[in-house]
């Protein structure tokens, strides 16, 4: 599991190791650290150019120090200055020392140009807003130049806690951070201009409770159900598909097919789409009789293709098993009716969706995806999903959120969402807390959106093709 700490709980974890430490230690472990990933990125670093992007802060310490390193073996270092007179004095030095070189802001873009590698160092987390006036030239021509951009522990610009893009930001192509992962790293708009990801450890100790986690494959195997040998279907759980309409019957099919490949035992299906899903997956069991008296299920699938069939929600709401609502099923679920509810919810909005129960704009909630999930799993008191670029979840009752990591814009195709609700409304079937589910659900979903979309597009159905292959990867790779 990776985990990201808040800027608050970095800060005092600094504070206490540099309490223990001579002055600077901490500092050098970090240029240490982005020194070598610079030089591994390089190749060679005897010869090569240099540019150093320096900021007031420690930020712009680090980078000066990395510098100084660098230039010992043998690179052409310059430091642009963007607040000359306080930049890190001992860095200053340090850099100077080792034959670099220093220009005001104004003489940067044409080194940058020619650079073979930028390193970004104006500001860290100690940065508010967007990048100030005399940085974006120098951040635009680091983009446009063939120069490897690194920045130093997060890309100038973002704002470390909640991954917002309040203005212009660097864009790098690989982010070396110290101590621990910063929110901002696994969520968009921020995570997107962070590039690949290395963290250095600098000896920070951070307490039990991170503020954000993200899966890794061995957690996510640890979760997935298998089969006792005892095991009937019923005991692996039965998951009750409550989907499609006349108008929307493929819905209801692509559910079905994500809760088939999702570790339940069986897949119950309810709905006016009964055909079209005996047809395609003959394995389901249909009942005409609605929710409540379908037999046995441990956990129910509401909304997809649902159109305006409140009635049936409802009914799934007042059962009491866990429930994932999604898609038209959001929109049809009274939030009283959600909090009421003893067993766990599952609520899976898209931006879109999720813009429509705040009641804010859709732009609202992609800038600022942990506060949307946070927001609305404490208003519904339910667990959220919320999909998109970064897909986030969150419990109701505070503790970390979980950020998915294997996703992929392919993933952005109609119906691969439905695909998404059968699989998670399997695992919570199965017999997984909702965060659990979710989580795992997102995991191999987007796992299984990279298989299917390797050299091509793929369609929905493809996705749900591929989840067996996602899953085996998953436990392969993470349970041996
Ligand atoms: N906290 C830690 O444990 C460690 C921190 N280190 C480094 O120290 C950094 C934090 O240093 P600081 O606290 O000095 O803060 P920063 O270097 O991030 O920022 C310093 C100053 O930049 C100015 N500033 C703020 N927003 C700006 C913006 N948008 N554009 C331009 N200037 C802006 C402000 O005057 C602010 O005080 C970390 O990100 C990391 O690189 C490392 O040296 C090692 C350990
Ligand atoms: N840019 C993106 N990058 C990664 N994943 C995405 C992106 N856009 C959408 N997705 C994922 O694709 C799926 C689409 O679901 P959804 O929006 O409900 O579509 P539909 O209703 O058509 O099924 C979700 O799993 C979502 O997280
Ligand atoms: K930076």
């Amino acid at each position: 599991m990776r985990t990201a700490y808040s800027v608050e709980t970095v800060r005092a974890a600094e504070r206490t190791l540099m309490a223990r430490l001579p002055d600077g230690a901490l500092m050098q472990r970090a240029a240490a650290g982005l020194a070598a990933a610079c030089a591994q990125l390089l190749g060679r670093v005897y010869g090569s150019r240099v540019v150093l992007l320096v900021g007031s802060g420690d930020n712009g310490g680090d980078a000066l120090w990395a510098g100084a390193r660098l230039a010992r073996r043998g690179a052409a270092v310059t430091a642009v200055l963007l607040a000359p007179g306080r930049a890190h004095p001992g860095g200053l030095a340090a850099l100077r020392r080792a034959g670099g070189v220093t220009v005001p802001a104004a003489d940067g873009v044409p080194l940058v140009e020619r650079a073979d590698l930028v390193l970004d160092g104006i500001v860290g987390i100690g940065g508010t807003g967007g990048l100030r006036a005399e940085a974006v030239p120098l951040a635009e021509a680091a983009h446009r130049s063939r120069a490897a951009v690194v920045a130093v522990d997060l890309p100038s610009g973002v704002d470390a806690d909640t991954g917002q893009v309040r203005g212009a930001a660097v864009r790098a192509d690989l982010t070396v951070t110290f101590g621990t992962h910063k929110p901002a790293l696994f969520v968009d708009p921020a995570r997107e201009h962070a590039g690949s990801v290395r963290l250095v450890d600098i000896g920070l100790e951070l307490p039990a409770g991170p503020f954000l986690e993200a899966l890794q494959h061995a957690d996510v195997a640890r979760l997935l159900p298998v089969p006792a040998a005892e095991s009937d279907k019923y005991r692996r759980g039965v998951v009750g598909i409550a989907a499609g309409s006349a108008r929307y019957p493929g819905a209801a099919v692509l559910a079905v097919s994500g809760a088939l490949r999702g570790g339940a035992g069986a897949v119950r299906y309810v709905g006016p789409a009964a055909d079209a899903v005996i047809a395609r997956y003959p394995e389901t069991l249909v009942s005409d009789q609605g929710p409540k008296k379908a037999g046995r299920v441990q956990a129910w699938v509401v909304g997809p293709g649902a159109g305006d069939d409140a009635r049936t929600v409802a009914q799934v709401l007042a059962l009491d098993v866990p429930v994932l609502v999604d898609a038209d099923g959001l929109r049809l679920a009274p939030a009283r009716d959600v909090r009421r509810r003893t067993a766990p919810t599952l609520m899976t909005p898209h931006a879109g969706e999720a813009a429509a129960l705040l009641g804010v704009g859709r732009d609202e909630v992609e800038g600022a995806r942990l506060d949307a999930v946070r927001e609305l799993a404490g208003r519904y008191r339910a667990t959220v999903l919320l999909k998109g670029s970064t897909t986030l979840v969150a419990g109701p009752d505070g503790g970390p959120v979980r950020a998915n990591a294997t996703g992929t814009p392919w993933l952005a195709t109609a119906g691969s969402g439905d695909v998404l609700s059968g699989l998670a409304g399997s695992l919570l079937a199965a017999g997984l807390p909702a965060l659990d589910a979710a989580s795992a659900g997102a995991y191999v979903h987007g796992l299984a959106g990279r298989f299917a979309a390797r050299h091509a597009p793929a369609g929905a159905h493809d996705i749900a093709d591929a989840i067996p292959r996602a899953w085996r990867d998953v436990r392969e790779a993470g349970v041996g």
